[in-house]
């Protein structure tokens, strides 16, 4: 199966490493200046110890090969648009499209670009691009992907995908999946950007109650758009969020102080909107936008 790694950042440089030591047929699209790097030094990925460096395959957008049979998108929200535009030239008619990014609102984007091919994806990981490198922060490295229509996931795809390194699943419920994710990662950026630091200190400050509250109102949305948290990743969130001393910060939060385009509307904004439609109040979700909205102006004012 040709893989086709959209981006060798935090995400696809990790994922993409570990398809490729597995020895799958993985090409990286980067755009050029990265490109020129990448092919003069390889592609270096650091992770639990393991420092190595790949020469790996590289296309640019324009140049030209055949269409892959899989294109893992593994941009951040903010570079879509032009990913989708970018990967044209490789999607032919039996090519499927898997999104890894966070959120939701990605995959009726795909899906109208490209119907009928889209995969559910998501991946856990704390990974990051420092410089060229790409670093693996935490042993955490998952992938679960499933299929979003009656049809199962192709086996093939499993085959590609299930390699050393990722511990990857399949979810036949990936809508559900995603929900879940999706309400862990938004009340993770709502509480760290509301409250402009990491979860220890927000607790140190008192703020607890409010995590609490974010969790819940959240959750609430999720179970009126039908796709309700289950106990488990209720759970899970809340240890991750209520944990004294935590360090743990979101990567909105990272990305807004940094002064850097953030994935707020993707993963805020659409969240407020559907809950709107739904009828779900979100009082702390709004005021978290309303924040990162004039932060985001105050820093770039053509945002
Ligand atoms: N990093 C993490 O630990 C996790 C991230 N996620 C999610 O994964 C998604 C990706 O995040 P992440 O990997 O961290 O993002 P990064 O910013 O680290 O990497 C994205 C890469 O995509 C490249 N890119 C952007 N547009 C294009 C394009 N048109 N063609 C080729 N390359 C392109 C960027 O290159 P350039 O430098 O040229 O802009 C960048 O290197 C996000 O939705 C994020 O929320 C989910 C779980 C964990
Ligand atoms: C929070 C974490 C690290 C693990 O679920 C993650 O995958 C993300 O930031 O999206």
């Amino acid at each position: 199966m040709r893989i086709l790694m959209v981006g060798a950042g935090g995400t696809g440089g990790a994922f993409g490493t570990y398809l490729h030591e597995a020895g799958r047929e993985v090409t990286f699209l980067v755009r050029s200046e990265r490109a020129e790097r990448l092919r003069r030094d390889g592609l270096r990925f650091v992770s639990s110890g393991l420092d190595r460096t790949h020469p790996v395959n590289l296309l640019v957008r324009g140049e030209e090969t055949a269409p892959f049979d899989l294109v893992v998108l593994a941009v951040k929200a903010t570079a879509l648009d032009s990913a989708l535009d970018d990967i044209a030239p490789y999607v032919g008619p039996d090519t499927l499209i898997l999104p890894i990014l966070n959120g939701m609102a990605h995959l009726d984007l795909v899906e109208q670009r490209y119907p009928g091919r889209t995969l559910g994806g998501f991946v856990r990981i704390v990974a990051t691009l420092d410089g060229d490198t790409v670093h693996q922060l935490t042993p955490l490295c998952g992938l679960t992907v499933g299929s979003l229509t009656e049809e199962p996931l192709p086996a093939a795809v499993v085959e590609a995908l299930d390699v050393p390194g990722i511990d990857f699943a399949v979810r036949d419920d990936i809508r559900s999946a995603l929900w879940e994710k999706w309400m862990f990662i938004a009340a993770a950026g709502v509480t760290t950007c509301l409250f402009r630091g990491p979860i220890g200190d927000i607790i140190d400050a008192g703020g607890l109650p409010h995590i609490h509250a974010t969790v819940q109102e959240l959750e609430a949305v999720a179970a009126h758009a039908g796709y309700p948290v289950s106990e488990a990743a209720q759970q899970a969130s809340r240890a991750m969020l209520t944990e004294p001393g935590s360090e743990f910060t979101s990567s909105l939060y990272r990305d807004l102080v940094a002064g850097y385009r953030t994935e707020a509307e993707h993963l805020l904004g659409d969240l407020a909107r559907r809950a709107r439609e739904l009828g779900s109040d979100t009082p702390l979700l709004d005021l978290a936008l309303v924040q990162i909205r004039t932060v985001s102006r105050a820093v770039r004012p053509e945002a």
